[in-house]
């Protein structure tokens, strides 16, 4: 079993991106390209510059009231969306909320057959088992590719993220909890179905993010 991995790139220009870009595909499965840290401006160009890999990455244009950098308002960011669906990326992921309220862009995604990853974090905590489940029958409507993360202040609220796995059906699931008392989560849920984990090239994108390099030693271990 080949466990695999996904490293994020926050890079500020098209060329760093670029750069940044060709050393992650060499050490990873997936890249997931953090569209949000560009300026508005320089989001098409980058397209451009790496729309020969899309087929391995993950694009992201997160909002700030997700814990994201992207600096437009809300119209903007929708229209930026609907370019980078343009492009057929491996996956284009897209928050929960975003899609709830959103039907036009819902509609959209389903009319130009988009790779949806539909995405909810909680930046603070995690919620009960309970409503994490909730969470995962509302978000499997928008797509079965589903990635719910909390924050874990706690084992056992790493270990809650962990549990999810066993009713995932037949949705792919990616589930943890970031912080430091999640990162074994990070690690256990590729053991547990997750179609990849998030990692870095070095500096970690999200708190408790492991490096490739870390991840790979580990999951090497026989
Ligand atoms: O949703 C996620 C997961 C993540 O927040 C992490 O904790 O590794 C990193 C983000 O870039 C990505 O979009």
């Amino acid at each position: 079993m080949k466990y695999k991995t996904c490293v994020s790139i926050a890079e500020k220009t098209p060329n760093k991106i670029k750069q940044t870009l060709k050393i992650a595909l060499k050490k990873s499965d997936f890249v997931e390209v953090r569209f949000d840290f560009l300026k508005i401006e320089q989001i098409p160009e980058s397209l451009e510059l790496i729309k020969k890999d899309l087929n391995r990455i993950v694009c992201t244009l997160r909002p700030k009231t997700e814990g994201g950098k992207f600096s437009g308002n809300e119209k903007e960011r929708i229209a930026i969306l609907k370019l980078i669906a343009e492009y057929n990326p491996f996956l284009l992921d897209v928050e929960f909320n975003t899609l709830k309220k959103n039907s036009a862009l819902t509609k959209y995604l389903k009319s130009t057959k988009t790779k949806l990853l539909v995405s909810w974090h909680d930046f603070k905590k995690t919620p009960t088992s309970a409503e994490l489940k909730k969470k995962i029958a509302q978000m499997s409507k928008f797509s079965n590719n589903v990635k719910i993360v909390s924050t874990a202040n706690s084992t056992d609220d790493a270990t809650r993220m962990l549990e999810l796995y066993s009713k995932k059906g037949k949705n792919n699931l990616i589930s943890f909890a970031m912080g430091d008392m999640g990162r074994i989560s990070r690690i256990l849920c590729l053991y547990l179905g997750s179609p990849y984990t998030y990692v870095s090239l070095g500096k970690a994108v999200a708190p408790g993010q492991f490096s490739v390099d870390e991840v790979k030693k580990i999951t090497n271990l026989k």
